[in-house]
């Protein structure tokens, strides 16, 4: 019997959209997410109340589209704005255009190896997941099957969900298994500030009760003494696990947090690293016990299935920061990622509205804090992208 050969790719395209989506820090006034959180910039007075003031949300989504020659395409969004959509314009789209879609593997390897002298992690691994992610949806919608098929198939009935955001007690009413808080007060607080960030735990543990998860996002903002202090108040109050509370290149301060936090807490971090050399690191150093890659920013399925296996060597869980149906497409299919995480985008966070809105048309949320394999059966990622947000393609090629 012949073998089925799928149209080749015709063009690669990518655009620039604003107004949270994948870039979901780049949200109005008021919203939680931009709320005095601590990061590694708040020891700047001027930079400490919002995010926005030293520029997290200066990328914005890049969206890349993918079009094969039966005019089929797929697309992806991943943080990146312009300056991602000029790399996979003016360099990625040759080592797709007039190849085979099944070809990921050595597209994939192209993309990185072509750019590694000025590449290996944060932008340029962000556009090359983007074009990675935007040819799986390719490849599933030409295949008419999603991409959790393609992935090996579920390996449980259904996603359940921790939430990230402001409001665990809430979060407890909505059905998910637990709460992540963002940390507010950084070390250049002192000791107000530490008190403060202890009695905002206090103040939610005594709301969702013993057993609700709570666990700690300190989006790189401490170092080493303080976080191990922060770990050792908080265990009493049940504390699950603390969260990428140093900076993502300081692996041995991550290795010297594990060894200090109390017995049966989690130490966490990855979502700001990338591609299998770096996740070795994190694994070979024992710096945590869950991995957190994101999946528009660790090089894509491609390189989180490389990961991923690492992981399960270690015997360590990945559990992907955000990343919507990129995450739910793959977590789906492991052992090693036993539940997943909802971004609450809802200004409140009061209610569940998808995590990539409103850029994607069809992105399942959890109800009671899971979604069914099931919602996930349709081609390639199964969302469509929003047509009516303004889309800017900055260069061409
Ligand atoms: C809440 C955190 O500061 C960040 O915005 C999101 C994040 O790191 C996470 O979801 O994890
Ligand atoms: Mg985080």
């Amino acid at each position: 019997m012949p073998i089925v050969t799928l149209p080749k790719i015709k063009h690669v395209r990518a655009f620039t959209l604003r107004g949270g989506g994948a870039d979901y820090h780049d949200q109005g006034e008021g919203h939680w997410i931009d709320d005095h959180i601590a990061t590694p910039m708040a020891r700047y007075p001027e930079y400490r109340r919002s995010r926005q003031s030293f520029g997290i949300n200066v990328l914005g989504t890049l969206v890349v589209e993918i079009e094969a020659e039966d005019g089929t395409i797929g697309f992806a969004v991943t943080t990146g704005g312009e300056p991602a959509a000029f790399i996979v314009e003016k360099h990625l789209a040759r080592f797709l255009e007039g190849r085979s879609p099944t070809d990921y593997e050595k597209i994939w390897d192209q993309m990185y190896f072509s750019t590694q002298y000025y590449g290996r992690k944060g932008l340029v691994v962000n556009a090359i997941s983007g074009v990675d992610l935007a040819l799986w949806d390719l490849l599933g919608k030409l295949r008419q099957e999603p991409v959790y098929h393609l992935l090996g198939g579920a390996v449980r009935d259904e996603l359940h969900f921790y939430a990230t955001g402001a409001r665990p007690d809430v979060a407890k009413e909505l059905g998910f298994i637990g709460g992540k808080l963002p940390l507010h007060h950084g070390p250049a607080e002192g000791p107000e500030g530490f008190r403060r960030n202890i009695e905002e735990l206090a103040e939610m543990r005594s709301r969702v009760g013993p057993d609700f998860w709570l666990m700690w996002d300190c989006w790189m903002a401490l170092d080493v003494d303080y976080a191990t202090r922060l770990a050792i108040a908080a265990h009493d109050l049940g504390l699950k696990w603390i969260e990428e509370a140093i900076s993502p290149d300081d692996y041995w301060g991550y290795a010297a947090l594990k060894r200090n936090v109390p017995k049966g807490m989690l130490v966490t971090t990855g979502e700001h690293e990338a591609t299998r050399w770096g996740f070795r690191m994190l694994l070979e150093m024992e710096c945590c016990d869950i991995i957190q890659p994101d999946v528009g920013w660790c090089g894509g399925v491609t390189e989180l299935l490389k990961i991923s296996a690492l992981a399960d060597a270690h015997g360590k869980m990945v559990v992907p920061h955000g990343s919507s149906v990129y995450s739910y497409h793959f977590v789906i299919t492991r052992h090693n990622s036993p539940f997943a995480e909802f971004l609450m985008m809802h200004p409140g966070p009061t209610e569940v509205v998808p995590m990539f809105h409103p850029q994607l048309i069809g992105e399942p949320v959890p109800e009671k804090g899971r979604i069914k394999a099931s919602a996930l059966d349709a081609p390639g990622f199964g969302v469509e992208l929003n047509r009516d947000i303004a889309m800017h393609r900055p260069y061409t090629h």
